[in-house]
């Protein structure tokens, strides 16, 4: 078995609002979603997702928030997506786009769920009540989920 692919994935979440990127090219491209990507090797795992929203949205973030750990599997792939999801409460700088991100601000009963990835409607509303959760997904494509599991858990 291939070692799982580490990603990271940020959530910027104010009062009321949550801050989502449309994805302008490559994996995922034309879903809105967190900020985040691949984690470089001699790099941990939060200074991968520090690095990737600044790079994908112009914000920086003192404090990161590991609220999840979602695996992926799509069928007929033989690597494993390992994605570990933060959350951020402040942050300095403005929203910017990038070549990878159109950044966008959404209220939290107007959250594009149509348009992200379907596991998101799922594990969105732990994140939102800040609640820690693990998860396993098998994708058919990148649009159908064929099995899930997903727990709360005390401590990631
Ligand atoms: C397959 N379902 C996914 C994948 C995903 N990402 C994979 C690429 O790196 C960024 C996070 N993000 C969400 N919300 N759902």
């Amino acid at each position: 078995m291939l070692s799982p692919k580490l990603l990271t994935l940020v959530l910027v979440v104010q009062p009321g609002r949550v801050l989502l990127g449309m994805k302008k090219r490559g994996f995922g491209v034309g879903k809105w979603n967190g900020f985040g990507g691949k984690v470089q090797p001699g790099e941990t795992i939060e200074a991968a997702a520090k690095r990737e929203l600044l790079e994908e949205s112009g914000l920086t973030v003192d404090a990161l928030e590991k609220i999840g750990n979602i695996k992926f599997e799509f069928v007929g792939e033989t690597q494993l997506l390992d994605v570990h999801i933060f959350r951020a409460d402040t942050f300095s700088g403005e929203p910017t786009e990038s070549d990878e991100m159109r950044p966008q601000w959404f209220e939290l009963d107007k959250i594009p769920f149509s348009q992200m990835w379907a596991d998101d409607i799922l594990w969105f509303p732990l994140m939102l009540q800040k609640k820690k959760f693990v998860g396993y997904f098998t994708f058919q494509g990148h649009d159908v989920i064929l099995s899930q599991k997903l727990e709360e858990v005390e401590a990631l």
